[in-house]
């Protein structure tokens, strides 16, 4: 009798080994597509737990053999020490990151929101994929959800005082919340000092709307929802696999977060729907601006350069530079879907240079609804931005003939004009306001 159960332990093991070595296979080979997205010079974060332990040997092994020129921000102490003793240079937090690779605990199909913090590291996590351009999760297919908390609880990291009553304000939330303990009994504090609650989670949520109340809540230091969605998932099959889920265009051009942020200050309502074309040279920040505005609008986004025809593309691809007759379907583009938001009475933000008086009057087609927003930078402020941007071939030649090229709005174009050393934030605010003010003059 013994012997047989012994046996069956032992098939069981077995079992559960091979199972691990293929999540793990999974979680490698996921780990190693996102280390392909590493370029030289580029100020990196990283995440924490066994998925990012494969992308710290990843990146490792492109760092040493190709000598990839990088600077790395931790989520961990675990990860800083690991990293280190792979030759990965850690830095401290400073500024924006170009790119920040992490695990997740779920991760939900459709939205890509996560659960994250099984680890602990959660804070700090959340710190990095807010300060990185690009923002891509990297999990094995057990951590694709339809729901979050369908498989993990929700851990929130609260302070290491009143701790009993703020899981009571948790639970007051529907929510069960348990301080985690180590395996040795003993309370589980973060590298930042503070006890995790695990939580579970009651059926379906609203992500968004959870997140605002735990954090509500004084002794809630951060919760492991994250909400801003990411750049992009990269999850590992069980047949070696990887397939890479794309998220959405705030969370590409990584504005979900001041999106939020905006909404919190509830700026005031516009009486209509408006259509914003947002114009400037390369670099004044026209997908940044447009598209937090659109988020906090709530209307639809466009970036006018994704409106070129596949000839001007081809053009484009082979280094050379479109003329007017090249330009001229592709503005027909712009005008259409402006068109088509007016029909609709949606409003809509549409970004693109449109530096000449002429290509803003097609793109208008005869129309003057249209509220152009003019984003005003300095050569050399624009110029440092392109410098410290990646994946963008800019050359500062072409910025000069881009401020050469450039009529500014005149009579009759129904401008706004804004300058953009400001903040994100502060640049959005003041439009809005600038809307709202001649919304109520109207
Ligand atoms: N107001 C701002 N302050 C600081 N950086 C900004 C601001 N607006 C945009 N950026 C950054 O400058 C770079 C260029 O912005 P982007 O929106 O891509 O410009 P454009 O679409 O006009 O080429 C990006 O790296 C962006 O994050
Ligand atoms: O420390 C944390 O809080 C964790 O990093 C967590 O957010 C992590 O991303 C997942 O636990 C994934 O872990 P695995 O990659 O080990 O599955």
């Amino acid at each position: 009798m013994a012997g047989r159960s012994c046996r069956r332990r032992a098939l069981g093991g077995l079992i559960e080994a091979i199972r691990m070595t293929t999540q793990d296979d999974q979680k490698r080979a996921a780990a190693r597509e996102a280390a392909k997205l590493v370029e030289p010079g580029m100020r990196l974060g990283l995440g924490t737990g066994s998925t990012i332990a494969h992308f710290l040997d990843a990146l490792a092994e492109r760092v040493k053999t190709e000598n990839i020129d990088h600077a790395c921000v931790a989520t961990s102490v675990t990860t800083e020490r690991r990293a280190a003793e792979l030759g990965i240079k850690v830095t401290a937090l400073d500024g924006v990151l170009d790119l920040a690779v992490d695990g997740a605990d779920e991760v939900e199909f459709g939205s890509l929101h996560l659960i994250k913090g099984l680890g602990g590291a959660l804070l700090r996590e959340k710190q990095i994929a807010e300060s990185s351009h690009r923002f891509v999760v990297i999990a094995d297919q057990g951590k694709l959800v339809s729901r979050l908390g369908e498989r993990s609880k929700l851990p929130v990291e609260i302070v290491n005082f009143a701790v009993a009553r703020t899981l009571a304000r948790i639970g007051e939330l529907g929510l069960l919340a348990e301080p985690r303990k180590q395996a040795n009994g003993k309370a589980f504090i973060s590298d930042n000092g503070n006890v995790i609650a695990d939580c579970v989670l009651p059926g379906r949520i609203d992500a968004v709307a959870l997140d605002r109340a735990l954090k509500s809540i004084a002794g809630v230091v951060e919760t492991g929802l994250f909400t801003a969605g990411c750049d992009c998932a990269i999850i590992g099959y069980d047949d070696g696999s990887t397939r890479c889920f794309e998220g959405d265009v705030f969370a590409k051009l990584g504005v979900s977060t001041m999106i939020a942020t905006l909404r919190a200050l509830r700026l005031q309502h516009l009486a209509h729907k408006p259509l914003l074309a947002v114009m400037g040279v390369s670099a004044s920040g026209k997908s940044t601006i447009g598209a937090m505005l659109a988020g906090v609008l709530g209307v639809p986004f466009r970036d006018g350069d994704d409106l070129h025809p596949a000839s001007n593309r081809r053009k484009m691809h082979e280094g050379k530079p479109l003329d007017d007759n090249d330009r001229m379907p592709w503005l027909h583009r712009i005008a259409l879907e402006l068109r088509g938001w007016r029909d609709a009475g949606s409003g809509g933000v549409i970004v693109s240079s449109l530096l000449t008086r002429c290509y803003r009057d097609f793109v208008r087609g005869g129309s003057d609804d249209v509220t152009l927003i003019h984003l005003d930078g300095d050569r050399d402020l624009l110029a440092d931005r392109i410098a410290n941007r990646h994946g963008h071939f800019m050359p500062a030649k072409l910025l000069d003939s881009q401020f050469a090229t450039l009529e500014l709005p005149g009579e009759g174009e129904n401008a706004i004009v804004v300058k953009v050393d400001a903040s994100p934030i502060e640049i959005v605010r003041d439009i809005v306001e600038r809307l709202a003010a001649r919304d109520a003059r109207s």
